[in-house]
């Protein structure tokens, strides 16, 4: 391992990422050395990781290689494996453009939920720093059937499971603060809808077609906000409101506030969503690797 490794930190509406460059898949992150990294006081701070690597250099991603040269191998702030993330992968396209392997416009990124298109919209600075927004396709959504209900101390809600590739349950509630502080991972019923664990949204109205939110996510606790979370949300409020695209033939639009921002998301006719939101990229700097090596050893 060389001694110094390089690192980048960014976000999308404050859902925040260390990004590690590594084309050829040589640095070793296991679990222990990404929630070190994502440590907010012993290390440099995240909810999750983007690993940035060749789809033909990783192994669950060389089949993937044909559509999509970059893979994002992306691991929650725990060190846990996920299948997706919408934040992230805005985060990681920002990251290939400032890097010189990406320009504006489409741009096809591997994950393990398989490969996403997205758009970089043209930027409002020339710094790769404070650009434009960029959109994903983050294909459709499953709505597995059966009752789930999440708690929250006494309190318990009906809850929408929606997959985006990644499992959610999202609540409808009163108020935000019903959710109380998050510390802990919401429990759900029955115990085997979720058995990898799952992201819990809370949601409320904020007007027509306008809701805003808050998560706690598997592996990372409460964030400010997660993309695939925010297209459930998405999803689950269309359902409830009788907007269903499929039904009607017409696309359902969404603003879903997070707490760290908006993301606008619309689900088509055939399906297939889009989420569009900012990606920034805030940091750069580099790891010692001897440091990471202690605490992996
Ligand atoms: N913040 C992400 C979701 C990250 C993965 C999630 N915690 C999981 O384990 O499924 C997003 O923006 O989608």
């Amino acid at each position: 391992m060389s001694t110094r490794i390089a690192f980048l930190k960014g976000h999308g509406t404050e859902n925040d990422f260390v990004i590690v460059p590594d084309p050829e898949n040589a640095i070793d992150l296991p679990p222990a050395a990404v929630a070190a990294l994502c440590d907010r006081r012993a290390g440099i701070g995240g909810d999750g990781l983007l690993h940035v690597v060749r789809s033909a250099a990783h192994p669950e991603a060389k089949d993937m290689a044909a559509e999509a040269e970059w893979f994002m191998d992306y691991r929650n702030g725990d060190g846990s494996v996920a299948e997706m993330c919408g934040n992230g992968v805005r985060v990681f396209a920002r990251y290939l453009q400032r890097a010189g392997h990406a320009t504006e416009g489409d741009l096809a990124i591997a994950t393990r939920g398989g490969v996403k298109t997205v758009h970089i919209a043209k930027a409002v600075s020339d710094n790769g720093s404070a650009a434009g927004d960029i959109t994903v396709g983050m294909g459709r959504a499953l709505l597995p059937e059966g009752d789930v209900e999440v708690s929250v101390g006494e309190r318990d809600w009906p809850a929408r499971n929606v997959n985006m590739g990644n499992p959610h349950a999202v609540a409808f509630v009163a108020d935000l603060a019903d959710a109380g502080d998050l510390y802990s991972p919401p429990p759900f019923r029955p115990a085997t809808a979720y058995p990898d664990g799952v992201n819990v949204e809370f949601v409320v109205d904020r007007g027509p077609r306008q809701v805003a939110m808050r998560v706690h996510e598997r592996g990372s606790g409460e964030t400010r906000s997660c993309g695939t979370g925010a297209c459930a949300v998405a999803v689950a409020t269309a359902r409830r409101d009788g907007a269903d695209p499929a039904v009607t033939g017409t696309p359902a639009t969404y603003t879903v506030d997070v707490p760290g921002g908006t993301l606008v998301i619309t689900e088509r006719p055939d399906g297939e969503i889009e989420m569009t939101g900012p990606a920034v990229i805030v940091a750069e700097g580099e790891i010692d690797a001897g440091w990471l090596e202690g605490v992996i050893a």
